[in-house]
């Protein structure tokens, strides 16, 4: 699992906190006491990094005085401009970044890496290369010790669900990268975690997989609803996906806004292009983000 350099705690590249950095911002409406059950929970997080250039070396506040809580069964997408502490964020969840400043609580543990019941899914397929689209599918019920056969049919019928059926023996070389994202997607749902970190999961395809991708994964998500954080640029994804989206900023990263979504679900992206209540709530959740 790749992650940014001098992203992981005992890195070096962690900087101190300038003096006086002690504000707190007001709680958003999503912002509650720990120990609530949330799925999710970051409460006054703070994360600094060290950036090194020629002139020396400066610290970037990524995080600023996080609040934020994603309750069992929710689907919550993050969105804001490029260096805002969305992939940050999602890092401390995933237990590859511990945050310097407050708490962070994943199923009311303190995240780390390889956590049971959390699965992580990036923009890049990042599919085992010598391994075929079905074993790819099986690989984290391999290493949980499912029996075989019990995998084989799981991963198969994943497989399917995702579209891929007569796939199950190409190598990843052999498959498009919206069909490598697909096997991706079964992948991240072979394992029954109830927690999933998805960070820019179809940021690389085409407008047109992207729906289809997203189509899949509710799908996939409306079986049994698990807790979903998902980190995007694009807004209309977050709009179509999630029941919440959060606003970030940048300079410092900090939640500027949590915009609940009251679509209906099931819900059905070809037809939210047309559904006017879905096109106020981009416009207003872009005004928002500052863009008008
Ligand atoms: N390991 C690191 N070392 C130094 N700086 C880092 C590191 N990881 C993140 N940063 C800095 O922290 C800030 C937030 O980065 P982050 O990747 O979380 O933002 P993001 O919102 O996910 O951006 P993008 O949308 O471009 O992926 C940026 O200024 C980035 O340069």
């Amino acid at each position: 699992m790749p992650v940014k350099s001098g992203g992981i705690r005992s890195g070096l590249e962690q900087a101190q906190t300038p003096a006086g950095r002690t504000q707190r911002l007001p709680l958003s409406g999503a912002c509650k006491q720990q120990g609530s059950g949330a799925a999710i929970s970051f409460s006054h997080v703070g994360q600094y990094f060290l950036l090194r250039e020629k002139s020396g070396a400066r610290a970037i506040e990524a995080l600023h005085d996080v609040n934020l809580e994603i309750q069992k069964h929710e689907f919550v997408a993050i969105v804001g401009p490029s260096g805002c502490g969305k992939t940050t964020l999602l890092n401390i969840a995933a237990g590859l970044v511990q945050q310097q400043f407050g708490e962070a609580r994943v199923n009311g543990a303190v995240p780390r890496a390889g956590q049971k019941n959390v699965a992580y899914m990036l923009a890049r397929d990042a599919l085992l290369p010598w391994r075929t689209a079905i074993r790819n599918v099986e690989y984290g019920l391999e290493l949980n010790g499912v029996a075989k056969k019990e995998r084989r049919h799981r991963a198969g019928e994943l497989l399917a669900a995702v579209g891929l059926s007569g796939y199950e023996n190409a190598y990843r070389s052999q498959l498009s990268h919206g069909m490598r994202q697909r096997v991706a997607l079964a992948r991240t749902f072979a394992l029954d975690s109830s927690i999933l970190l998805m960070d820019e999961p179809f940021g690389a395809l085409d407008s047109h997989l992207k729906i289809q991708l997203g189509e899949l994964l509710l799908s996939l998500w409306e079986q049994n609803k698990r807790s979903v954080m998902f980190v995007t640029h694009d807004l209309h994804e977050a709009i179509a996906l999630a029941d919440r989206v959060i606003v970030m900023r940048p300079k410092p990263g900090h939640i500027a806004a949590d915009i609940p979504i009251p679509l209906p679900r099931p819900r059905n992206l070809n037809s939210l292009q047309v559904n006017s209540e879905y096109h106020e709530l981009y416009q207003h959740i872009w005004s928002v983000m500052g863009n008008v």
